[in-house]
């Protein structure tokens, strides 16, 4: 498609669609509870409905009327045996989460996904599960996609030191650690501190978990609890108009409902260090959401590294795209992870950044952005990534040449809504 470009100012506001991690989690945990879940607000990207499928393919009635979202819940022994294998299409969070659930049901089931994700790997999890007393096959040795999984109601406890800072990991262990004995308990210690929606949803459904620094005690035998959800904004998404709002002329965006979990907040501490206008009101510390108005700011570069940095992970292509327009280098480190997600984002960023005129060094560990530089016009692909296709997008605003995004429906991924939200504050 062709996008919009030399666009004067971005005014106006947009209600932040459902997190998506959350989002996910409101169907594993309903599923895996007794009782009805409800869920308000839910994200219906396509990442989530690959979640969705999953458990109504494993017998857990979801239904769906438009506005909430209703779980029957019948516990880990109400799961069954799927008949043909779980596509899960484009989501990581999907395959490894789902993986720990499975690794303790008595059954054999296999996943796929897209292109993507078949090259995405998965020993990460399968390693820590095997553990655990799950049988589970992949291919060559990062154990790609498509996996077998052959669970067993005999796992054991572990006691893991994640290797990589990684909150799908951590939770599929998790989930794993919920089905292990009553009187197992299971050490998970993180490398960095990752986002807690999993200990935070484990608790609100009644279930038990301790979390002391980077060290999670997880006991075996839980039952949980049916219970109603509500879904916060996702940041991630928000993070696309915060920096449009930064980085277009004129502009001044508000984002209502905007989820702000400490452990997710990284790019409103970048924002501030590059001296962007920034603004939260209504903070709500229950619902963990806040209003965020920005405005059109100069910038400068800064330094982005160590324990910010899984704070703000999936947020670094946008992240770069604002740095490209602050004065002076901005060096993003220790973001090796960057290269493991639906692309390589350390050199797809750096690509497609660097062919709309920006002049960006990618590194082996994140990359170096030499500000400030104007954009222009090129013809790019998402290679089936929605943030590149987003970041893409935005960046389009302040090319006043042709920019051509092949592949853009991968924003649905994440953010189906995204042109509408762009065509009602684009003036
Ligand atoms: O747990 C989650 O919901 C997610 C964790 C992160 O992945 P990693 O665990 O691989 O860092 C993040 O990049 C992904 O978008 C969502
Ligand atoms: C990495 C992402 O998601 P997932 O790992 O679930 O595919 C993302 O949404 O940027």
């Amino acid at each position: 498609m062709k996008l919009k470009i030399n666009v004067q100012a971005l005014r106006g506001e947009v209600k932040i669609a459902g997190d998506k991690s959350i989002s996910h989690r409101s169907i594993m945990f309903g599923a895996i509870a007794h009782g009805t879940t409800t869920v308000h607000d839910i994200l219906r990207g396509e990442d989530v409905l690959s979640t969705m499928a999953a458990f109504r393919a494993m017998g857990v009635e979801i239904e769906d009327n438009g506005d909430i979202v209703k779980i029957e819940g019948h516990g880990f022994e109400g799961l069954k045996e799927p008949k043909t294998a779980l596509d899960m299409g484009n989501s990581g969070t999907s395959t490894r989460l789902i993986s720990g659930i499975l690794a303790g049901l008595p059954f054999e089931t296999k996943m796929f996904g897209d292109d993507s994700l078949s090259k995405r790997p998965m020993d990460r999890i399968t390693k820590p599960l095997r553990m655990m007393g799950a049988d589970i096959s992949g291919q060559t040795e990062r154990d790609l996609l498509p996996l077998d999984i052959k669970g067993t109601k005999g796992l054991t406890e572990i006691d893991y030191k994640l290797p990589v800072a990684s909150a799908q990991v951590k939770s599929a262990l998790i989930f794993a650690a919920l089905q292990t004995d009553k009187s197992a308990v299971s050490r998970i210690v993180e490398k960095e501190q990752t986002r807690n929606h999993t200990e935070d949803m484990l608790l609100q459904f009644g279930g038990e978990i301790s979390v002391s620094g980077k060290t999670i005690l997880v006991p075996g035998g839980q039952k949980l609890v049916g219970q109603e959800v509500t879904v916060p904004g996702d940041i991630s998404s928000a993070a696309f108009w915060l920096v449009a709002g930064l980085i277009v002329p004129n502009s001044e965006v508000l984002l209502k409902n905007v989820g702000i979990n400490e452990t997710r907040t990284g790019i409103l501490d970048v924002i501030s260090a590059m001296g962007g206008a920034l603004a939260l009101t209504d903070r709500d510390d229950v619902a963990k959401s806040a209003t965020m108005i920005v405005r059109t700011s100069e910038l400068h570069g800064t330094e982005i590294s160590g324990d910010l940095i899984p704070r703000l992970i999936d947020e670094l292509p946008i992240i770069a795209l604002l740095a490209t327009q602050a004065e002076g280098d901005t060096i993003i480190r220790d973001a090796q992870e960057l290269k493991v997600k639906e692309t390589d984002r350390i050199a797809v960023v750096a690509d497609a950044l660097n062919a709309m005129g920006a002049d960006i060094t990618p590194t082996d560990d994140g990359m170096i952005i030499h500000g400030k530089t104007a954009l222009h016009g090129a013809k790019l692909n998402t290679l089936g990534d929605h943030r590149i296709g987003m970041m893409v997008a935005i960046a389009a605003l302040l090319s006043d040449e042709e920019v051509e995004l092949e592949r853009s429906e991968a924003i649905n991924t994440s953010y189906p809504s995204f042109f509408k939200d762009l065509d009602e504050l684009a003036k």
